[in-house]
């Protein structure tokens, strides 16, 4: 397996990249790709610790090298320094995007694609239909990536509750900014059913929604959250080479399924040998999470407009 990330000298990509080379399968192979020249410095330093990864650092303005071969490529790349939100980024990141993405298309159209640049609610889209211009886009092989909605609802969860972290399980649906992430906290579970008051639901609901502004406030308008996101990248890629190898696994991502809600919706996948091997049900929601779910549509319907009108004028 050779797992490329693109944007692997920023905030994320270098803590994504160091776990990427502690938590990948054995003998997987990582590529490190940056337009920042100090990129195959970043994978010299990486490589010396003795795990059995082989990483190979790539930078300058062309990454066919790092994509060659590849069965995953994990995107980061593009800008993330000043206080803005989400959707601001996307008149910066876009462009960044789609070079990457027609080169994926021309060099490894075969790949698994996992984007988490911002904005992911506009960008996946912007790849979808890049990809479909191709005439190589397959949906069961790109990826929002919505993995640290999750992450942070277990550990939220988890303190609230006093659970073992380890185990709660908390589903995230939607997409990946304000009203459209959804936790579904009626799904929530430790072993068992967790239980909520509608006090709690609401505190948390929100909690998770802003928690990437939080950090962008906290940080002073120097980023936003990158180490917390390697985690989840890593978590994300991990599960998807595990399923590229034969594994079976449950995620959550956004993705082209069949959630009936929007073209592009975070919900559970099973992945396998082929990427997404089955779009799986949402299962039953309460009558907060229905009216969440109404509340968000009409966001995210425009969010994956703005990304086809980009592509398709
Ligand atoms: N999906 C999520 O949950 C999530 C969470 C946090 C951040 N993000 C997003 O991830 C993105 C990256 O964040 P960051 O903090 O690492 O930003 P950063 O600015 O620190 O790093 C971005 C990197 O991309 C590189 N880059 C720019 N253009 C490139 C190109 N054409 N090819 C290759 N590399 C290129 C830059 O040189 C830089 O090293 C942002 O869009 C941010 O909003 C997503
Ligand atoms: O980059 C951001 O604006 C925030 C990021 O998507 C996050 O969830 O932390």
């Amino acid at each position: 397996m050779k797992v490329t990330l693109l944007g692997a000298a920023g905030g994320i990509g270098q803590s994504l990249a160091l776990l990427l080379k502690l938590q990948l399968p054995e003998g997987t192979n990582l590529a490190l790709y940056d337009i920042a020249p100090v990129t195959p410095g970043i994978a010299a330093d990486i490589d010396h610790i003795p795990t059995s990864i082989n990483i190979v650092g790539y930078c300058g303005d062309d990454p066919s090298e790092a994509l060659k071969g590849s069965d995953l490529v994990l995107i980061t790349a593009g800008v993330r320094k000043t206080v803005m939100d989400r959707a601001e980024l996307f008149d910066f990141n876009a462009g960044i995007i789609k070079n990457l993405i027609e080169k994926i298309a021309e060099v490894c159209p075969k790949a698994c694609i996992g984007i988490i640049t911002n904005p992911v609610n506009t960008m996946v889209p912007v790849a979808a239909e890049l990809l479909k211009k191709a005439g190589v886009y397959d949906e069961r092989k790109l990826f929002g990536v919505t993995s640290l909605d999750l992450l942070r609802s277990e550990r939220f969860v988890a303190r609230l509750k006093g659970k073992d972290v380890n185990n709660v399980k908390v589903p995230v649906i939607g997409g990946h900014s304000g009203v459209t992430i959804l936790p579904l906290f009626s799904q929530a579970t430790e072993e068992e059913k967790l239980q909520f008051t509608e006090e709690e639901v609401e505190e948390l609901t929100l909690k998770v929604q802003n928690a990437g502004v939080e950090i962008v406030k906290a940080k002073l308008g120097s980023g936003s959250a990158t180490l917390s996101m390697a985690q989840a990248a890593a978590r994300f890629a991990r599960s998807v080479v595990k399923g590229l190898i034969g594994e079976d696994i449950i995620e959550y991502a956004y993705v082209e399924g069949n959630s009936g809600y929007t073209r592009f919706f975070a919900q559970p996948i099973r992945l396998g040998r082929h990427g997404i091997e089955e779009f799986l049900p949402i299962g039953k929601l309460s009558t907060y999470e229905e009216a969440a779910i109404n509340a968000m549509l009409p966001t995210l319907k425009a969010e994956i407009e703005l990304g086809e009108k980009f592509v398709n004028g």
